[in-house]
């Protein structure tokens, strides 16, 4: 059985960065793992670990960019639907991996996730080759920082969740810089920082959080505003899709936990066939 977890998320939310830890945690639990590459606007300097498969192999935006005239986004739209209609070339690559966890670096363009048929093809196709997969949706803890900001993270999760239908995982990255320490001074709500205690609010969003934030101008001022808000809580409360888990980079067992889940998600190794004793190599073996 081959595994893949696609890491999804906005611009910046630390897909690639949770991909390289990712890979180091799998490589060190001796699991055979790959890094996938899909966005067509990565710099190689992006990677902690070369990718095994690259779509700019395929397609690149500075060809697309400098043959073809596009701009940015209309050259990133075009690089994926010129990867749709060549799966083919991602069969053929794909073909050479067995039994291997792959980790597939997503782009960070929103709509992507939300409206664009490309990540629900893609894991249509990965299926119908046999490969189990997951994703994990990245938004980055400074969300927190902005309960409207915040919420329209939650509703991009919940709208990317329903466009893919795929097991499906939620994160909450950059938890350290969430600080901790009730009687640090500059560990201020008012300074932009959260502490811990609210954070459970955020991690199940808590719809009360939107709808009744004192002294806001824009829901005392604005009444369509205020109706909006007040609709957006009645469609967590009745659709409460959306839970994060945190992680820390700074913790293994941050971590770890987040791995175990998606191991859970994906139902990892419950295929696997039992070892027999020659099977095993030497390192398998450790002395007590
Ligand atoms: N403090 C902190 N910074 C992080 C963490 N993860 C990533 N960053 C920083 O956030 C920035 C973006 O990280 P990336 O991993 O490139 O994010 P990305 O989602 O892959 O970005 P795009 O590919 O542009 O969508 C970089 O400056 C990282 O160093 C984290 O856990 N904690």
């Amino acid at each position: 059985m081959r595994y893949a977890v696609l890491i999804t998320g906005p611009a910046g939310a630390g897909k690639s960065t949770f991909a390289g830890a990712f890979m180091t945690h799998l490589q060190t639990s001796r699991r055979t793992s790959h890094l996938v590459n899909l966005d067509p606007a990565a710099s190689p300097t992006s990677f902690e670990y070369e990718p095994v498969i690259d779509i700019k192999d395929l397609v690149s935006l500075d060809d697309v960019m400098g043959e073809l005239g596009y701009g940015p986004n209309g050259g990133l739209v075009y690089c994926f639907e010129y990867l749709l209609q060549n799966m083919d070339w991602l069969e053929e690559e794909l073909g050479g991996f067995e039994d291997d966890y792959l980790i597939i670096d997503c782009p960070g363009q929103i709509e992507l996730y939300t409206h664009h048929p490309f990540l629900p093809t893609l894991a249509q196709n990965l299926s119908r080759l046999g490969i189990r997969v997951c994703a994990v949706y990245l938004i980055e803890s400074q969300f927190m920082e902005d309960r409207y900001k915040f919420f329209s993270g939650v509703l991009s999760a919940m709208s990317a969740m329903v466009n893919l239908e795929i097991p499906w995982i939620n994160i909450m990255s950059k938890m350290d810089l969430v600080t901790s320490n009730p009687d640090d001074p500059s560990d201020d709500p008012r300074n932009g920082l959260r502490q811990r205690k609210n954070i459970a609010r955020y991690l199940d969003p808590d719809p009360l959080l939107l709808a009744a934030e004192p002294g806001k101008e824009a829901n005392v001022q604005n009444p369509r505003f205020h109706a909006l808000n007040q609709a957006i809580v009645q469609l967590i409360e009745d659709h409460p899709l959306v839970s994060f888990l945190p992680l820390d980079l700074r913790s293994p067992d941050s971590l770890e936990t987040v791995i175990s889940h998606i191991d859970y998600t994906m139902q990892y190794g419950e295929d696997e066939e039992p070892k027999e004793p020659h099977d095993l190599d030497a390192g398998d073996f450790h002395e007590e």
